[in-house]
């Protein structure tokens, strides 16, 4: 397992070591002692989520806010997604910026997003199911995010605009925008 640093402050792309053989592979998908070992982090997660989605579907980006902030720990189980992580911290020093990077069942990369990070992919696979931990539970009322199309951030989706197709929820801005946080 390779931890490597990204442009986000506290943001990491996760390498699992693959056991190949005849009979194809194996990997630990996650281990709380070396995750904790290796990044210094909490690495406690309490809820494991799945959603699969067919090409051009966007999600994102989402966040919850205050106490019910999460931590993610996202992977890409079938097909491939451009994931997309905001930093949304008023005080950190990447405030206000984005990384992306692709993740897909071929490569097996998983990809930390930790608390106060808005948190979006599109999918550009024909279809991909997209699995992630969060260490905290899912409350609706505190979600929020900002708008995936938010021109101050600017976020390139790897998708042509006519492909993207968006939840009702994300075709319009959060009530709890970003910006006031
Ligand atoms: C997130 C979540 C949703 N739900 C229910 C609520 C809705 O009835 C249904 C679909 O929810 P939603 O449209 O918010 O799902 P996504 O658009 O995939 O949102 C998620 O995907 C983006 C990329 C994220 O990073 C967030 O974790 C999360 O917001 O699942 C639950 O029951 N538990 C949950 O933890």
């Amino acid at each position: 397992m390779k931890i490597k640093n990204t442009p986000l402050q506290d943001c990491y792309i996760i390498e699992p070591t693959i056991f190949n053989d005849e009979r194809g592979y194996f990997f630990e998908k996650y281990n709380e002692k070396r995750f904790k070992d290796l990044t210094g982090l909490n690495g406690h997660f309490v809820q494991d989520n799945i959603s699969r989605s067919t090409y051009g579907v966007l999600r994102g980006l989402h966040l919850q806010k205050g106490e019910h902030a999460q931590a993610k720990l996202v992977s890409c189980l079938e097909g491939a997604v451009w994931d997309v992580a905001v930093d949304l911290r008023q005080n950190s020093p990447t405030f206000g910026k984005w990384f992306g990077v692709e993740l897909s069942a071929e490569n097996k990369l998983q990809f930390y997003v930790p608390r106060g990070f808005g948190h979006g992919f599109s999918v550009i696979s024909e279809t991909a199911v997209f699995a992630y931990k969060c260490d905290n539970y899912y409350n609706k009322e505190s979600e929020g995010g900002v708008i995936y199309s938010d021109e101050e951030l600017n976020i390139d989706w790897k998708l042509p605009q006519a492909d993207i197709v968006l939840s009702d929820k994300d075709k319009i801005q959060p009530i709890f925008a970003a910006r006031n946080f």
